[in-house]
C-alpha cells in the first residue's frame, strides 16, 4: 500500500477532503500518515493505521518517507518545504490545495472529470506536482466544461459572486460577527412591527460605518449587508489575481494556450466577494463561436459530467435550485439561467453555483490521490 502523507487536514479544506476520503472508502487503498506544523508527537486522528502519532510536517526526512504527500496547509508551507524536500531527492507525488505551483511548467492542475486526458498525459510524461485548480475556475468548469470540451467557446465573460469562506474560517467568522452586531444594533425596531424601516436602513448603515479595524481585520471593510468587488491582490493594471487566475488556469486545466497546440480561449470578468457562506456564484456571457440550439447546449452541459446539472430556466426552478444555500455541502454543480442574449445567437447566458470547498478545493485532490492509488 502507498504510504500517503496528509499535511492540512485539520483546517477546513483538509476537513473536507478527510470527510470525503471517508464517505468514499478511500482509506482503505492507503497507508496514511498525519503530519502536523503545531503538534509534532500529538495523537492521530482515529483514520490512523499503523502511525499513529503525528509526524513533524517541517521534518523532511519524515516527509520523504511518502510515496503520495497531499497538503491542504496553505501556499507559505507549500513555498518552504516543497522545494527542500525536492532538493532532498524526493521523488514521490505532491498534491496540493495551494496555487504557489499551479502555473509551474512541472504541475498540473487537476479537475480528472474535465481534464483526466491531461492528467494522463502527465503522468505519462513522468510530472510528479498535481495541484488542485482556483475554486471559481473549478467550479466554472465543473458546470460548463462540456462547452469548452466540444469546442464551442470563443470567449466567456464571469462576474463572480464568492463565499466568505474563500477567504479562509476567520473570514466567515467575521461575516457572522458583522450579522450578529448589525442584527443586534437595530433589535428593538425590528421587533416593533410599526418602526420606520428607513430609520432602520440608517441605524444599519450608521453600524456598518462604525465597524472598527478589529471587527473588519479579515476582509477590510465590512462584508455584511454590503459586497467587495475586489478579490485577491491588485496586479497594477486594473485587475485582480483572482480575475487573471480565470483566464489562465481554465486554459492550462484546459491543456490549452502556451505549451500547447491549441489556442488559449479568453476568459476574463469581475470577481466580486459577497456575503454568502461557502458556495461560488457566477453569471457567464458566453460567446459561442456557432448559433447551437438551446436543447443541443443543454444536453451537452447535462451529458457532460454525472455531477453538472441543468437547471431549468424559469423562476421557480432558478429559486429552488441555483442558490447558494440550495447547493451547500453538495457534489451537484447546477448550471441554469440558459438562454441567448439580445445580442445574437452565439450569446448565451448562464449562471451556475458550486460549493467552494468540496468541487473548489477538496475533491479534485481527493480524486487525484485514487488516480494514483487506483
Ligand atoms: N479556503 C479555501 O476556500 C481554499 C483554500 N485553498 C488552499 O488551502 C489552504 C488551506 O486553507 P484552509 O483550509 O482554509 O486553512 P485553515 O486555516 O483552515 O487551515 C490551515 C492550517 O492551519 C492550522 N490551524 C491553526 N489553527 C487551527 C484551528 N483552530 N483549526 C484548524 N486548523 C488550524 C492547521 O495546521 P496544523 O494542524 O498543522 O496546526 C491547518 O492545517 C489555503 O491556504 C489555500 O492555499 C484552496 C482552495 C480554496
Ligand atoms: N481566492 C479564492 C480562494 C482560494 O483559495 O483561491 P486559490 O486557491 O486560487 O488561492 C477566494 O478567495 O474565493
Amino acid at each position: 500500500m502507498k504510504l500517503v502523507g496528509l499535511v492540512g487536514w485539520r483546517g477546513m479544506v483538509g476537513s473536507v477532503l478527510l470527510q470525503r476520503m471517508q464517505e468514499e472508502g478511500d482509506f482503505a487503498h492507503i497507508e496514511p500518515v498525519f503530519f502536523s506544523t503545531s503538534n509534532a508527537g500529538g495523537q492521530a486522528p482515529s483514520l490512523a493505521k499503523n502511525e499513529t502519532t503525528l509526524q513533524d510536517a517541517n521534518d523532511i526526512a519524515a516527509l520523504k518517507k511518502c510515496d503520495i504527500i497531499i497538503t491542504c496547509q496553505g501556499g507559505d508551507y507549500t513555498s518552504e518545504i516543497f522545494p527542500q524536500l525536492r532538493a532532498s531527492g524526493w521523488d514521490g507525488y505532491w498534491i496540493d490545495a495551494a496555487s504557489t505551483l499551479r502555473m509551474n511548467e512541472d504541475a498540473i492542475i487537476v479537475l480528472d472529470p474535465v481534464n483526466s486526458d491531461v492528467i494522463k498525459a502527465g503522468l505519462a510524461r513522468g510530472i510528479k506536482n498535481y495541484i488542485g485548480g482556483n475554486c471559481t475556475v473549478s467550479c466554472m468548469l465543473m458546470g460548463l466544461g462540456g462547452l469548452f470540451k466540444h469546442d464551442m467557446v470563443e470567449w466567456v465573460n464571469s462576474m463572480t459572486y464568492q463565499a466568505a469562506s474563500g477567504g479562509g474560517a476567520q473570514h466567515m467568522r467575521e461575516l457572522l460577527t458583522q450579522f450578529g452586531q448589525i442584527n443586534a444594533s437595530v433589535k428593538s425596531l425590528l421587533d416593533n412591527p410599526s418602526s420606520a424601516i428607513l430609520e432602520i436602513d440608517r441605524q444599519v448603515l450608521a453600524q456598518q460605518h462604525a465597524f472598527t479595524a478589529e471587527e473588519t481585520k479579515q476582509f477590510g471593510v465590512p462584508l455584511a449587508g454590503n459586497l467587495i468587488p475586489w478579490i485577491d491582490k491588485d496586479l497594477g493594471d486594473g485587475s485582480s489575481k483572482e480575475e487573471w487566475k480565470a483566464g489562465v488556469e481554465t486554459n492550462k486545466i484546459l491543456g490549452r494556450g502556451v505549451g500547447f497546440e491549441k489556442a488559449a480561449i479568453p476568459v476574463d470578468g469581475l470577481c466580486v466577494r459577497i456575503g454568502a457562506m461557502r458556495c461560488h456564484s457566477q453569471a457567464l456571457t458566453i460567446k459561442l463561436r456557432q448559433d447551437v440550439p438551446l436543447n443541443e447546449i443543454e444536453a451537452i452541459i447535462a451529458q457532460s459530467n454525472p455531477w453538472a446539472k441543468v437547471v431549468e430556466n424559469t423562476r421557480e426552478a432558478s429559486m429552488r435550485e441555483l442558490t447558494p444555500a440550495a447547493v451547500t455541502g453538495g457534489m451537484i454543480i447546477p448550471v441554469g439561467r440558459l438562454r441567448k442574449l439580445q445580442m445574437g445567437g452565439e450569446y448565451l447566458s448562464a449562471f451556475t453555483v458550486g460549493d467552494q470547498l468540496l468541487w473548489g478545493a477538496a475533491e479534485p485532490l481527493r480524486r487525484m490521490l485514487r488516480i494514483l492509488v487506483d
